[in-house]
């Protein structure tokens, strides 16, 4: 029944308040985001963009709110391994892969992990095997499978390390920046892959490169002093006055209108 998954929200945030020493790195916020969904979350530094991707992983626990997952998880009240038992994963920026071990052996050692099933030494089941082909087709890095990971290049890491938790299946995937450092290549095919990756899960993107944001979002959130600014369409946000001011004297020319 699709309408009614689709009309479900995969993360439903109200008023959710962090405070360090009294300072508020969110302030009340609301965020709410369906299924199958690709959202940019934005804005100037200090708006609480990763505050809020720690909130969402158990890392930080706010003072008030809730913040429900899937329509059932109270992740603010569920320990950081539960929430990843439960789907939520996350990709930080430097990536975290077995230098010394192939692309296929990362991944073999990242389908085992969730079930802790030990991959590396023991054969996987058929269907994890299939879900690694799936992932290694997904990411482009089939022609790679027996290349050892820390001779990737830095995008094909930063793949590599997005097949890893692809294979485990998350039903969202959290991105903190993933085309910080890529080359104009490597950025517009992560921008490809993060498409192609939102059909098969929920995905939030904490962005900073505007150029990407412009070029691969469809829905964009802006934060700013802890609260949702606005949201929509990126090219009506990028239009929002409001959104224009936020970043004045934040190179706005440079990282909006270029
Ligand atoms: N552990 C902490 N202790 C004290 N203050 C913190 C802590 N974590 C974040 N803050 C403050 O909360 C505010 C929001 O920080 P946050 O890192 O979430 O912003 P951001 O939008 O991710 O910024 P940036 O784009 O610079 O990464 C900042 O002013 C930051 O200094």
């Amino acid at each position: 029944m699709p309408q009614t998954t689709n009309a479900k929200a995969i993360l439903e945030l109200e008023e959710v308040t962090v405070s360090f020493d009294g300072f508020k790195a969110l302030d009340g916020l609301n965020f709410r985001m369906a299924y199958g969904e690709l959202r940019f979350v934005i804005g100037p530094n200090g708006a609480g963009k990763t505050t809020l991707l720690d909130v969402l992983t158990g890392k930080t626990r706010p003072q008030r709110g809730t913040v429900l997952f899937d329509g059932r998880v109270n992740v603010t009240r569920t320990p950081e391994h539960e929430l990843v038992r439960q789907g939520i994963a996350r990709k930080f920026q430097t990536p975290t892969i077995f230098p010394s071990l192939t692309v296929y052996e990362n991944l073999e050692a990242a389908a085992g992990f969730r079930e802790g099933v030990v991959g590396l030494m023991g054969r996987l089941d058929p269907e994890r095997q299939e879900r690694i082909e799936e992932v290694l087709e997904l990411v482009a890095l089939r022609p790679r499978a027996a290349v050892r990971a820390g001779v990737l290049a830095h995008g094909e890491k930063q793949w590599l390390e997005m097949a890893m938790l692809l294979v485990q299946e998350p039903k969202l995937l959290l991105l903190d920046e993933p085309v910080a450092g890529m080359t104009r290549a490597e950025r517009n095919r992560t921008g490809e892959l993060l498409q192609a990756i939102a059909s098969r899960c929920s995905v939030l993107v904490v962005e900073h490169d505007m150029e990407f944001v412009r070029n691969f979002a469809s829905r964009v959130t802006v934060l700013h002093l802890g609260r949702l600014l606005t949201e929509g369409p990126v090219a009506q946000v990028q239009a929002d006055p409001r959104v224009i001011e936020v970043y004045i004297g934040r190179s706005y020319q440079a990282e909006i209108a270029a």
